[in-house]
């Protein structure tokens, strides 16, 4: 029983934990993976359009290098703390050693609401943001990608702002532009592997695509895509949402005109054909498959016995609390964990960057098969742990083979 709420990096740390003792990992493992190497606070002050200047504090959490170079996005959100970066870098660790890229985990954060920053200022935050970090990131040290509420375009002005100083390295981010060396497919990478995870589920359990109806918390970058290549594999998508609010349509929503009215309006509510639902009300829909793909904890201890999908993918970072995935394990509640369902993004990140590196480019198709080839082989490899141990989680069973992995690494190299 849980008396008090934990900080989302001790709800995270609470599936380290789990893996530790089911591993028997000692202590001295334990200490060095369930902390982080470094992590710095950063002042970023912003000339605003009056001329004044407003002052906002950005993050940059290293939580372990031990596979690889440090892998993780950068989040703009007025919630994105410490505590929120450091939960959101360790989930990077267990989720690259997952899908077996040779990377670790780290992640970034400025906590803004950036609808709060007009016309340049977001430009100027993150150019500052980007030269306050810099001493800490380098493209075999640590790459920046984008998360929520930023994107392309974001990394297109961090690789500008880091090229000033360093000369041309456009392996400092991934998820740029495609003209800038992006990668083909990254946009879309996170939804495609979500979509995938879907199918490996559908596949098993014998559901008729056409009978499956799916309810989307979030239409964002991964939302959209996951809602798009959904119902483009015969899935039915019945709802989706943004922050503010959902649409529902029992037949299957007509996403094409979804995209037309969030074009014109910003918003998905109010697409023509639609009723209006809230985000609390899209969560307990009774759908086959439930996708949180907008912020974290979106599924807790007082919401978690209303879901009535048999499915929930984690799309979004830890969008279930531990309380809430116990609720959920004893319902009965297949839940598939974010650190596998969302790899898709940072596995096609990893490609973009060997693209880099190499000064090559993949088409889509090759980026495509080589993404599923990842996902696939990480959720048999989840779905064979569970399998064997008998009585475990697909989170659990993901969480023992990250941690097992970095865990190899870190001795190897020596730290332990
Ligand atoms: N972009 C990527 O490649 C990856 C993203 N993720 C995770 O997926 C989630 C979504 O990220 P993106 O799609 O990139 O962000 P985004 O900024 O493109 O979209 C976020 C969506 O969530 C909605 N939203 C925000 N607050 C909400 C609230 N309180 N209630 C309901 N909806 C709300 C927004 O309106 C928007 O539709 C995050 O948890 C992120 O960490 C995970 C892996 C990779
Ligand atoms: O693409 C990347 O490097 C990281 C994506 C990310 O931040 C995540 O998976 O949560």
């Amino acid at each position: 029983m849980r008396l008090t709420k934990p900080s989302a990096f001790q709800a995270v740390t609470d599936s380290f934990h789990r893996a530790a003792d089911q591993l028997g990992l000692n202590d001295s493992t334990r200490e060095l993976l369930s902390g982080t190497y470094r992590e710095i606070r950063v002042q970023v002050p912003v000339r605003t359009a009056d001329n004044s200047t407003r002052i906002v504090y950005g993050y940059r959490v290293q939580h372990n290098g031990a596979r690889g170079p440090y892998k993780g996005g950068v989040r703009y959100h007025q919630d994105a703390d410490l505590d929120e970066v450091r939960a959101l870098a360790s989930l990077m660790t267990w989720k690259t050693a997952l899908v077996d890229v040779p990377f670790g985990g780290a992640k970034g954060g400025v906590q803004v609401d950036p609808a709060t920053l007009p016309g340049a200022e977001l430009e100027r935050l993150t150019r500052r943001y980007l030269s306050q970090v810099s001493y800490v990131i380098g493209e075999r040290r640590d790459i920046m990608a984008p998360d929520m509420n930023t994107s392309a375009q974001t990394m297109a002005w961090m690789m500008d702002e880091y090229g000033r100083k360093s000369g041309h390295t456009p392996a400092i981010v991934t998820g740029k532009p495609v003209e800038l060396g992006g990668s083909h497919g990254r946009a879309a990478a996170t939804g495609r592997g979500t979509v995938m995870i879907l199918e490996q589920v559908a596949a098993h359990r014998g559901w008729d695509a056409a009978e499956t109806t799916v309810a989307i918390q979030g239409y964002g970058n991964v939302g959209s895509w996951a809602a798009r290549l959904a119902a483009a594999e015969g899935f039915r998508v019945v709802a989706v949402s943004d922050v503010r609010g959902g649409i529902y349509a029992p037949g299957g929503l007509d996403l094409d005109a979804v995209d037309t009215h969030v074009r014109e309006s910003g918003s998905v509510v109010g697409t023509p054909g639609t009723d209006f639902i809230d985000n609390d009300e899209l969560l307990t829909l009774d759908v086959t498959v439930l996708i949180p793909a907008a912020l974290g904890e979106a599924i807790r201890s007082d919401n978690a016995d209303q879901i009535r999908a048999r499915l929930v993918l984690e799309a979004a970072n830890h969008p279930v609390t531990p309380a809430a995935d116990d609720i959920l394990a004893d319902r009965g509640i297949e839940v598939q964990p974010d650190i596998l369902v969302n790899a898709g993004g940072v596995t096609v990140s990893y490609f973009e960057w060997t693209q880099n590196l190499q000064e090559f480019k993949w088409t889509e198709e090759q980026v495509n098969e080589q993404l599923r080839r990842h996902m696939v082989a990480a959720y048999t490899a989840v779905k064979e742990r569970a399998a064997a141990a008998g009585n475990i989680t697909p989170r659990q069973a993901a969480f023992q083979i990250g941690v097992e992995r970095v865990a190899s690494a870190a001795k190897l190299r020596g730290y332990l």
